[in-house]
């Protein structure tokens, strides 16, 4: 299904089949931590249905994601999070290369840290990063996401292992226990994709301050 997923969607344009390339060259395994192209279409036109003004990314690695939803953006700025400089190095090459560079925003350090310091109400936002961050994410996440903000959330199906009854590994059991946060906070209205990996759309409600 996923296959077939992926070829009746958009594909990818040169410029993120060669960041892709580049980062299974560069990072080996860790490539996989990439979003998979269908995902970056869907990124893409998220964005331009949301027109957010402020965008932020938890989790760049080496920038596909934030060049899917930069090239989304009308106006608005993307603020990307990560604790890694020789992974987002990539990432800041192929803002400049895609023309992106003046509509993407980079701080490094450990995003619980430095969204805590973030102080500008978020109109959409995408979390991928470490999974035992998620709770802590969520919270800082919702808490500053403007009323009726997009909150889309990578992995959250966790292979299908969140489904198994089978499965009590601790990263499974992890991502479970997100999973029933989430869908238990009155704040939001959340429904899951079963896009890639799992991508969980979460949106706080209107009526919230
Ligand atoms: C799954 S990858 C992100 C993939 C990216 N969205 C993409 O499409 O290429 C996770 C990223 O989270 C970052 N990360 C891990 N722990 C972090 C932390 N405590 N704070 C901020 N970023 C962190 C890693 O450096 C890595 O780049």
């Amino acid at each position: 299904m996923a296959r077939y997923i992926l070829d009746h969607s958009t594909r990818p344009d040169p410029l993120l089949a060669e960041l892709a390339a580049e980062t299974a060259a560069a990072t080996g395994e860790s490539a996989e931590m990439q979003i998979s192209a269908d995902q970056g279409t869907f990124l893409t036109m998220v964005t331009q249905l949301v027109a957010p003004r402020v965008a932020v990314e938890v989790g760049t690695f080496t920038g596909y994601s934030s060049v899917c939803i930069a090239r989304g953006l009308s106006g608005g700025t993307l603020h990307c999070f990560d604790v890694s400089e020789e992974w987002t190095s990539i990432a800041r090459r192929y803002w400049h290369k895609a023309g992106l560079a003046d509509r993407v925003t980079l701080t490094l350090g450990p995003a619980q840290d430095t969204l805590s310091a973030f102080d500008q109400p978020i109109d959409l936002a995408f979390l991928d990063a470490d999974k035992p961050g998620y709770p802590a994410y969520y919270e800082l996440l919702v808490g500053k996401l403007r009323p009726g903000g997009l909150l889309m959330v990578d992995n959250t199906l966790w292979t299908g292992h969140v489904a198994d009854p089978d499965r009590h590994d601790a990263s499974t059991v992890r991502m479970r226990e997100f999973n029933d946060l989430v869908a238990e906070d009155p704040r939001v209205t959340v429904v899951i994709l079963p896009l890639a990996d799992g991508l969980t759309m979460i949106r706080k409600n209107p009526d919230l301050s």
